[in-house]
């Protein structure tokens, strides 16, 4: 399965495997063990965020997980992160597939909000550049806002992930219609403006079929808190048919 596949990606996020790894050091549990078994049941990739403060994965993890994924050479690598921290090491050195980039503090408790566009254009423009010339796709974390996906697109950017938080809030409650509503017409501006649109953060096995039949055209999808969790109880081969078929559900499969 390829990214140019019509049915969305899933991309398995494995920062809380190296979350529980990195309370021993036995090295176990195993993020690449991980990616390896999630591979080999269909995932579409991995996804990592390597944050400064090292509290999962870790920048041997992005390498090791980037050396494993060449045995893979139809799987994606998207490593996700501030590009004025750390992530542009990871860029020049691995040239992943894709790089999202997301402004998160140094230390945050886990991303909370988008880009500010356009307010955020100039200090983005040289750092995508500089990704795109090493041949990486550029995804922007952003709000569920139409009005920023013109300014998406123009500040270089190939993707934006739409930051799904509030749509998993709102999941099973009166508010539920009324949210998939604002993401799929910042889905639709973003396409409209020429981007290619992801979507992540707390996604799950529940939510995720209602927001791809809501949003439709969504290339990827990438899942880690929930899928992790449902992983403690199915295991990780299960955990991504589950995901999977959910995925197809959406689109009627
Ligand atoms: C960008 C995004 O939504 C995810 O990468 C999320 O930030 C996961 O990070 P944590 O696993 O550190 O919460
Ligand atoms: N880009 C979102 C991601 O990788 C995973 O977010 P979450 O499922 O851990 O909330």
């Amino acid at each position: 399965m390829t990214a140019s596949t019509a049915r969305t990606a899933l991309s398995v996020n494995l920062n809380k495997v190296a979350l529980v790894r990195n309370t021993r050091h036995l090295g176990i549990p195993s993020v690449t063990r991980a990616a390896t078994l999630c591979l080999q049941a269909g995932a579409d990739g991995i996804t990592v965020h390597p944050r400064p403060d090292a509290r999962h994965m870790r920048a041997q993890d992005v390498r090791d997980l980037h050396d494993l994924l060449r045995a893979w050479p139809q799987a994606e690598f998207n490593i996700e992160g501030n590009p004025f921290h750390n992530l542009m090491e990871f860029v020049t050195l691995l040239r992943p597939h894709q790089c999202t980039l997301v402004p998160d503090s140094e230390g945050q408790f886990t991303s909370d909000h988008g880009w500010n566009l356009p307010a955020d254009t100039e200090r983005l423009r040289p750092v995508i550049a500089q990704a795109k010339a090493a041949g990486v796709r550029i995804s922007l974390f952003m709000d569920p806002l139409p009005e920023a996906m013109a300014h998406a697109k123009a500040v270089g950017a190939d993707r934006v992930e739409l930051y799904t938080e509030s749509y998993a809030s709102a999941w099973g409650t009166p508010r539920q219609a009324e949210v998939i509503r604002q993401f799929a017409q910042a889905a639709r501006a973003a396409q409209a403006a020429g981007l290619e649109v992801n979507a992540g953060h707390d996604l799950s096995r529940e939510n995720l079929a209602d927001f791809l039949r809501g949003v439709p055209g969504v290339r990827e999808v990438s899942i880690g808190h929930a899928f992790v969790s449902d992983a403690l109880e199915l295991g990780y081969a299960a955990t991504v048919h589950a995901y999977l078929a959910e995925i197809a559900k959406a689109s009627g499969g």
